[in-house]
């Protein structure tokens, strides 16, 4: 990987020893927490009309934990027993010199201390990076797709250009990335256009997993004028598809089936008409250092601080253990139909969804 080190000013990579296999850790309700979720910007190339609002405030850069700081922060959770870890944002793939982060973490696959490293994009910059991904360990990525049209994926993303994140899944696939498709369910946007998205990614060899639209972060417009139930959306799909269920894999957010017509897997993300919080194995930091326990709640633990501190490895290690035992049983996510509030103010890029 020279020629990523030599793009980038980042310190030269530590060896990490190997370690013996720790278990996970455990919270208040019995569930094992192996999937670290990190949020490395709030910023973003996109504007997503259910995700950050037209006239966004980004963070100071100053407050942003350097990369080095994040990749001491990933490691101390997989010293607790992570095993799974998922970089999203904002952007990922726009903080600069990212892939000075993943090639650090990518180390932790090589020693078999981390099951799996991978990414959630919106898709625009993978033209440039697929290749250097699948180099560095990186075997599957979920991309967010909501239409294939090219007016309403302006429309959705306001700031996007569709024909780039066509060529970064063709640049995705060819250089070997596993890529499943992320559709979030629009009412009245893409609605009646999830049958051609699942032939499409079918069609690719891409799973595609629907998801309900949360109620985070105040956007303009009305949240009720989004929102279209999953169930609604199968029902309607049983009419056109023979759907197959899959049996659930304990701790992923989404329930597959197998589509027969088409032979690919289809997702259903459900986080209001039936969450998956029984099942939860995750947490998530943001790029500044705090940690959610949850993402439908509003609780945060700062590890920015004892990742700081001098003492730093013992207290973060204590930190995180302390921010375990307040992880709570599920969120609090309503489509609030009289208030037309966020159920959670932050917005879904601050934590990476
Ligand atoms: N409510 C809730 N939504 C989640 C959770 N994890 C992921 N999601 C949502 O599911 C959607 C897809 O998430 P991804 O980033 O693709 O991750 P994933 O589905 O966990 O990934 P896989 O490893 O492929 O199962 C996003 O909109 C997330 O916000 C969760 O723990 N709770
Ligand atoms: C916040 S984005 C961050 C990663 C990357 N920028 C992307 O779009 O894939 C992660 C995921 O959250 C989803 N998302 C954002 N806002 C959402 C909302 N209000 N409800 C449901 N999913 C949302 C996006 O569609 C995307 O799949
Ligand atoms: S969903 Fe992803 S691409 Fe869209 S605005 Fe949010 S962070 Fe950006
Ligand atoms: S909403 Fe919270 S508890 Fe439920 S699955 Fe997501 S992170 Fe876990």
């Amino acid at each position: 990987m020279n020629s990523i080190m030599e793009q980038s000013d980042m310190a030269a990579i530590a060896p990490i020893e190997t370690a013996s296999e720790t278990a996970p850790m455990i919270d208040p309700f019995g569930r094992s927490i192996s999937y670290l979720r990190v949020s490395v910007t709030d910023r973003c190339d996109f504007r997503c009309v259910y995700c950050m609002a037209e006239d966004m405030t980004f963070l100071p850069k100053r407050d942003l934990l350097s990369l080095e700081e994040l990749e001491r922060l990933c490691t101390a959770f997989i010293d607790k027993g992570v095993r799974k870890l998922r970089l999203t944002g904002g952007e990922p793939l726009v903080r600069r010199n990212i892939m000075w982060l993943i090639e650090a973490l990518g180390r932790h696959l090589e020693n078999g201390r981390l099951e799996e490293l991978t990414l959630t994009t919106n898709g625009s910059q993978l033209e440039r990076y697929a290749h250097d991904l699948a180099a560095l360990g990186v075997r599957r990525i979920n991309v967010s797709l909501d239409t294939l049209d090219h007016d309403k994926f302006k429309a959705i993303t306001r700031w996007g250009d569709l024909g780039r994140v066509m060529a970064g899944l063709k640049a995705a696939q060819d250089a070997g990335l596993q890529v499943k498709l992320n559709v979030v369910a629009l009412k009245d946007v893409n609605e009646h256009e999830i049958p051609e998205m699942i032939r499409f990614a079918h069609g690719q060899g891409m799973d595609l997993t629907l998801i309900e639209t949360m109620p985070l972060g105040e956007i303009e417009g009305d949240r009720t004028d989004q929102y279209l139930p999953l169930s609604t959306v199968r029902t309607r799909l049983s009419e056109r598809f023979t759907m197959t269920d899959i049996p659930y894999k304990t701790g992923g957010p989404a329930r597959y089936v197998e589509v027969r017509e088409t032979g690919g897997r289809l997702g259903f993300i459900t986080p209001l008409t039936h969450n998956f919080c029984e099942s939860c194995n995750r947490v998530r930091v943001t790029c500044t250092g705090t940690l959610f326990m949850c993402l439908g709640q509003e609780d945060a633990a700062d590890l920015r601080a004892p990742l700081r501190a001098s003492e730093g490895n013992a207290l973060l290690a204590q930190a995180i253990d302390e921010a375990i035992t307040r992880k709570p049983k599920g969120h609090d996510f309503v489509i609030d139909r009289h208030h037309r509030r966020p159920a959670v103010a932050r917005h879904m890029s601050m934590t990476g969804g």
